[in-house]
């Protein structure tokens, strides 16, 4: 195993994960977490408010109650054991704006205090439009109440406080979902060039296993590594090549579909996870994207190619399995001189023969640093 495959040698899949080393994942548990706290502690404040409007009469109001309760528990209960709820917590906020309207029109007083962490608990668990929306309905409904139950001032400083506390609430959630998309995207892709970063590779990589087992779709793989890259950086320096690798990774991406994966993986290799595409296709697709890197020169003249191992996932392998046969190809399309692509054969340890030779295949084997690197990069790329 030379040094890059041992870089990419991935983790048995076996290994539990402890913390999600997803980032979308984790996210999602955060999410959970939010859902679980707010019926847990929801669900401590409530209980005994049914006891009470049961023994003061308000029946409807107390089974109103026991509804919150039921689905409290319901979810509460799904999130432990299952890691989902239903209808996304939405029946939450419904129940709680519903008691509090209610209470405050029979309870007064007593029931408007019930009104301030409903609309918090709203923007926890709703979409925040959704929350947004429905809050201001809300609001507008206890204005309509507190003007027909208490006396103008207490209406004005109601409407208002609920109003502001709607407010507050709103741009805070609105804040954390901004910092979670943010932060999310800052773990998944690479701020150099904006592909997806490893994260998410065996979700990814996975889902297409899975595809494959249940429903026979094929996809396949392609690793791309540029040719001697160290050369560029030595005689150009790192931030040509930074801009090499954005440009490289900016061709890719005009080549490929909706649906296909661009990840970088390491310094100067590529990863292309392509859906529904047979091995024909994709190699047919890794020669268009060898030449359109090796065809063009990058800013004033500098050639790079590209070498590229090609895996079609295979009925019963891991993605493990999957990616290193990848890598075999790829480590196998080095050996035989860069510049050219090779097809993984179905066990991953044989490329099958022949199927060898990118576009430029004409080109000399082992092109060296200089042929690949032949100008100076000057102006913007
Ligand atoms: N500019 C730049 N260089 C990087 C980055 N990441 C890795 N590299 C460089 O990429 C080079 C990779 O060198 P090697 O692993 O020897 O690969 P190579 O020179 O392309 O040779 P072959 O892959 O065998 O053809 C090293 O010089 C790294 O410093 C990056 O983000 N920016």
């Amino acid at each position: 195993m030379n040094k890059k495959q041992q870089e990419h040698a991935v983790q048995p899949e076996t290994t539990p994960p402890t913390t999600p080393s997803n980032p979308t994942l984790a996210v999602l548990g955060f999410r959970r977490q939010i859902v679980y706290h707010l019926h847990f502690w929801s669900l401590v404040a409530v209980a005994p408010l049914v006891m009470i409007q049961w023994n003061q009469g308000h029946r409807l109001l107390a089974g109103l109650l026991l509804l919150f309760c039921v689905n409290a528990v319901t979810v509460i209960a799904l999130l432990r054991w299952r890691r989902t709820y239903f209808l996304q917590g939405r029946l939450f906020p419904l129940l709680a704006v519903t008691c509090a309207v209610y209470s405050t029109a029979i309870n007064g007083h007593a029931g408007l205090y019930w009104a301030y962490p409903a609309i918090a608990g709203g923007f926890f668990l709703l979409p925040l439009r959704e929350a947004t929306i429905s809050n201001i309905v809300f609001v507008m409904a206890m204005a309509v109440i507190s003007f027909l139950k208490f006396p103008e001032a207490d209406f004005w400083r109601i409407t208002f406080s609920l109003g502001l506390t709607g407010v507050f609430v709103m741009v805070f959630a609105w804040l954390v979902g901004r910092l979670q998309r943010e932060l999310t995207l800052l773990a998944t892709t690479d701020p150099l060039t904006g592909c997806l970063n490893r994260s998410q590779l065996s979700d990814i990589l996975n889902r297409h296993i899975q595809m494959r087992e249940r429903y026979e779709r094929v996809s396949s793989l392609v690793l791309l590594d540029l040719d001697y890259f160290k050369s560029i950086n030595d005689r150009w320096g790192h931030s040509t090549g930074d801009q090499v690798l954005q440009q490289v990774a900016g061709r890719l991406r005009k080549r490929l579909r909706e649906s296909d994966r661009l990840f970088r993986i390491g310094g100067e290799e590529f990863m292309l996870v392509l859906p529904e595409t047979r091995l024909r296709d994709a190699d047919e697709l890794a020669r268009q994207l060898l030449a359109t890197i090796s065809a063009t020169p990058f800013g004033d003249g500098i050639t790079v190619t590209a070498s590229a191992g090609i895996a079609e996932v295979q009925q019963g392998e891991t993605w493990s399995v999957w990616l290193n046969r990848a890598d075999q190809a790829l480590y196998s399309a080095k050996n035989q001189g860069r510049n050219r692509l090779v097809v993984a054969g179905r066990t991953g340890v044989e490329p099958i023969a022949g199927d060898v030779a990118g576009d430029s295949a004409g080109k000399p084997a082992g092109n060296s640093a200089s042929d690949s690197v032949s100008n100076s990069l000057s102006g913007p790329c």
